[in-house]
């Protein structure tokens, strides 16, 4: 029997805006995908030979451009951070909107100016958009890696600065800390491993009906 085509999907917030997305291009998977108390990892759906496999955001990029996942739903902040030359994205799902922004604390901000930084020091789980960001104007940019929770870092003496998401920025405003850069815009996106799309006949048909599903959401 040929290799089920695997879609590796993000198990944290991005889930609950994929599904419908999915299901508008006509993937559903079975119901223990959505069952919290299921321990499974990997998911049939009602195409057959197309499968769902749910992990990490970070690990979705992983899998597709390693070729164990052939299609992927990730944010753009993930793609921007490793830069995986065997990942395609061709299509903007336009679900998951925040953006990638620098901040410190607000009694700091008053009298800070981003303009005269040679050096920072800077709490983030994006080492490398930090880097380059920063590096760009010459600012030397030292990373302190963490996995979340970067919004403590200031208050406990780690970094006096972060590098992290904001949505609503709800999350800055309740440790104290404002916005004084944003670096990048993030949604999520469609990745593809580059072999598989040629490869895999199923691929460039999928890619048009996830194409149609924003379209269509973005028309209603
Ligand atoms: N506040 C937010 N608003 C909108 N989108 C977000 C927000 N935070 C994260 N995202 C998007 O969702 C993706 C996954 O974030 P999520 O918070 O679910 O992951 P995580 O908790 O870091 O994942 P994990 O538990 O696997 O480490 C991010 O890569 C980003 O693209
Ligand atoms: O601007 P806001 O709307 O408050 O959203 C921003 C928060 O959302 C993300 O964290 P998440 O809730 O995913 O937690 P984690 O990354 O620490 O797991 C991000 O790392 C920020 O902490």
């Amino acid at each position: 029997m040929a290799q089920p085509l695997i879609i590796a999907v993000p198990k944290g917030r991005i889930l609950a805006e994929a599904l419908p997305l999915l299901a508008a291009a006509g993937i559903r998977p079975e119901p223990a995908f959505t069952d919290k108390d299921s321990r499974a990892l990997r998911f049939a759906t009602d195409v057959p030979g197309i499968e769902l496999i749910r992990v990490r955001a970070f690990d979705v990029a992983t899998f597709v451009a390693h070729g164990a996942a052939q299609l992927g739903i990730v944010g753009s902040d993930v793609l921007s951070e490793f830069g995986y030359s065997e990942l395609y994205a061709p299509v903007d799902l336009k679900i998951g909107h925040c953006r990638i922004s620098v901040a410190e604390p607000a009694a700091m901000a008053e009298s800070d100016d981003p303009r005269g930084w040679s050096h920072v020091r800077v709490a983030t789980k994006y080492p490398h958009i930090t880097s380059r960001h920063f590096a760009a104007r010459g600012v030397q940019a030292e990373c302190v890696k963490l996995n979340g929770a970067m919004e403590l870092a200031p208050t406990l003496g780690l970094a006096p600065r972060i590098v992290d998401l904001v949505s609503s920025g709800r999350t800055l405003k309740e440790n104290g800390l404002v916005e004084v850069e944003v670096i990048e815009e993030v949604t999520s996106r469609l990745v593809v491993n580059r072999a598989a799309m040629k490869t895999r006949a199923q691929v460039v048909p999928l890619v048009e009906a996830f194409r149609r599903a924003v379209a269509e959401k973005e028309a209603a």
